[in-house]
């Protein structure tokens, strides 16, 4: 089993570098972020709720995101082991999925961080807004809020897994290649 935490500010590559660890790996990505989007679409009351938080770049609620993570896992108890992308968002939600997984007597093997200066993240934000169709990533002061957010309400969770000794921070400007094979090296090392 392996149970990565693949982190990072929005726009930090995660998604990118998710879609080639999954393939490797053969693992399940949950990534909080689409399955909101996925709530959305469908026109459910939680989307409808999740959206309005969603487009001014701040959070969702903790109980929300750990509840769709919640039945995720159940739905997936065969897996091979999950990818977790864009959650945990706070210290609360990284102590619920470590009681989640304790279920299962699979902890999480390692926290990957993918570092972008925030400059950086704002110039890829508004590009992929250009044709993602995210309300989030349209203008520019949403795109600085998200990342503020995640300076003060997100990034503590690194401190967290580095407590448990679960923590990699890479350098997430290169080449996307170059940054895969890094990953795969941290995770490689830690198993
Ligand atoms: N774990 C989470 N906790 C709270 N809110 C979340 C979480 N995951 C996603 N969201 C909400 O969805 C939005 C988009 O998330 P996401 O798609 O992960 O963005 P990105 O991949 O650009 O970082 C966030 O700004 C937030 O409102
Ligand atoms: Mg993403």
């Amino acid at each position: 089993m392996l149970n990565l935490v693949l982190f990072g500010p929005p726009g930090a590559g995660k998604g990118t570098q998710s879609e080639k660890l999954i393939r490797k790996y053969n693992l399940v990505h949950l990534s909080t972020g689409d399955l909101l989007r996925s709530q959305i679409a469908a026109g459910t009351e939680l989307g409808l709720r999740a959206k309005q938080l969603m487009d001014q770049g701040l959070l969702v609620p903790d109980e929300v995101v750990i509840g769709m993570i919640d039945n995720k896992l159940r739905e997936n108890q065969a897996a091979q082991g999950f990818i977790f992308d864009g959650f945990p968002r706070t210290v609360l939600q990284a102590e619920a999925l470590d009681q989640l997984l304790s279920l299962y007597k699979a902890p999480i093997t390692i926290m990957v961080a993918l570092v972008v200066n925030d400059e950086e993240l704002i110039r890829r934000l508004l590009k992929r807004g250009e044709t993602s169709g995210r309300p989030d990533d349209r203008d520019e002061a949403t795109a600085r809020r998200r990342v503020s957010v995640y300076n003060k309400e997100t990034m503590p969770v690194a401190d967290y897994y580095g407590q448990q000794g679960k923590f990699a921070a890479i350098d997430g400007i290169g080449e996307i290649d170059d940054i895969f094979q890094t990953i795969c090296q941290k995770i490689e090392e830690s198993r």
